[in-house]
């Protein structure tokens, strides 16, 4: 199994849309700064999320960036221009902001709560209107039944989404998202997070997502900085090299044991290299079984029909290779599907290998257990400095 391209650095192609430049925030009276000389860039079109323990600047970083606080000291820039002499009020225009809950003035309808920022803008009343029933669109609200109601009419997820239409209501560069999914359960938490990237598939905005939860980290950003205290980011990466590669002792205790079954789910079948497996047409008669058996050392055949497509297992048994009758084939796997995915399938099936397929069904090739296996393995008990990447041929 290797991986056909890895995504090793996704931010070199893409200019930064926020800079930030040895930004550092100390509160009145504190002894330590809140976010210390931070210096980061955030490409353009992507999610960054930032993670990391309570206390340790996430919020107060994005406050910065929206000038809800003003910097003790450096400077933001954003598509290419330092906005710390903009007046704030104008800077807020073009970055939209969503907090827990949608942050949601209450005494006003889901309609005026979206019209917040196309009215500061200036708007007429019909863009207005026409604005807010796509924005509720966008985000999965019939315009009918959601436009007139108020937020304590509302479940804890129609008001997040309803956040969210406010906070891209004029169309904003860049989004700053506070954990705006942390007041959801988990189950509904997983649709918004899936919904949210469907949003941005369409919308490419760039946006920062704040969360301390290193699932919903991995899930969302493009890029990950893991923040320690003071606002001092250990590590600025993709999901993929954060979970295979910690940058030290903070961020793997950070994100825990699970590191390995986490990459798991962000390896997808269409991006691997996979072996084959031997293989039986499904028209093919006793001798021709036994054949195909012989040449091999595995204990199944797969079997095939006319159009490739997998249909059943064959065991093969016993130092004579005798073929036994057909067993379902069970599960195949999708492009679509992750290597988290195929561990779940077999240890479901209690099965040591599943089949691989294209869009159309076709057969492309296996995933085994074993090599599952060499890639939680590799990724477990890994120091930083070992070297070797054999997380890419596991
Ligand atoms: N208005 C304030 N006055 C004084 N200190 C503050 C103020 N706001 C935040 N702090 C302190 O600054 C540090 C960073 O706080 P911040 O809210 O940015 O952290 P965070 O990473 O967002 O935390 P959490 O995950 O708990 O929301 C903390 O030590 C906090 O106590």
């Amino acid at each position: 199994m290797t991986e056909k391209t890895p995504d090793a650095n996704a931010n070199a192609h893409v200019d930064p849309m926020i800079r930030l430049d040895r930004l550092t925030k100390r509160y009145p009276g504190q002894s330590e700064a809140a976010v210390d000389e931070l210096t980061l860039d955030i490409p353009e079109g992507r999610i960054v999320t930032f993670v990391g323990p309570s206390g340790c600047g996430k919020t107060t970083t994005m406050k910065l960036i929206n000038r809800l606080i003003e910097p003790t000291s450096g400077r933001i820039h954003l598509d290419g221009k330092d906005v710390t002499e903009v007046p704030a009020h104008l800077l807020r225009r073009r970055i939209g902001y969503t907090i827990q809950q949608g942050g949601l003035f209450p005494h006003r309808t889901v309609a005026d709560n979206i019209a917040t920022v196309p009215r500061l803008l200036g708007w007429d009343k019909q863009r207005v209107t026409a604005r807010v029933d796509e924005l509720l669109r966008l985000v999965g609200l019939d315009p009918d039944t959601y436009r007139r109601r108020y937020p304590k009419q509302l479940s804890g997820g129609q008001q997040q989404r309803v956040g969210v239409a406010r906070a891209l209501g004029g169309d904003p560069q860049v989004m700053l998202m506070d954990e705006p999914f942390g007041a959801i359960d988990p189950l509904n938490r997983e649709s918004l997070q899936n919904e949210f990237l469907r949003i941005q598939a369409e919308v490419r905005k760039t946006i920062v997502f704040v969360t301390h939860d290193i699932d919903e980290a991995v899930r969302m950003g493009d890029l990950i900085a893991i923040f320690a205290d003071n606002g001092k980011v250990l590590q600025y990466d993709t999901p993929e090299r954060i979970l295979a590669d910690p940058a030290d002792g903070f961020v793997s205790d950070f994100i825990g044991a699970g590191a390995s079954v986490r990459r798991l789910s962000l390896t997808r079948m269409d991006s691997l290299e996979l072996p084959a497996w031997p293989t039986v047409a499904e028209s093919a008669d006793g001798e021709q079984r036994r054949t195909a058996a012989a040449r091999t050392e595995r204990d199944h055949l797969l079997v095939l029909d006319d159009d490739d497509r997998p249909t059943s297992w064959l065991p093969v048994t016993g130092a004579g290779r005798e073929v036994g009758g057909a067993l379902p084939l069970l599960r195949a796997l999708g492009p679509g599907d992750s290597l988290f995915d195929a561990l779940d399938h077999m240890l479901a099936a209690n099965s040591s290998v599943l089949a691989v397929v294209d869009g159309d069904g076709r057969y492309r090739g296996v995933v085994e257990m074993d090599s599952l296996r060499a890639l939680i393995n590799t990724v477990h008990g890994r120091g930083r400095t070992d070297g070797s990447d054999q997380l890419q041929e596991a």
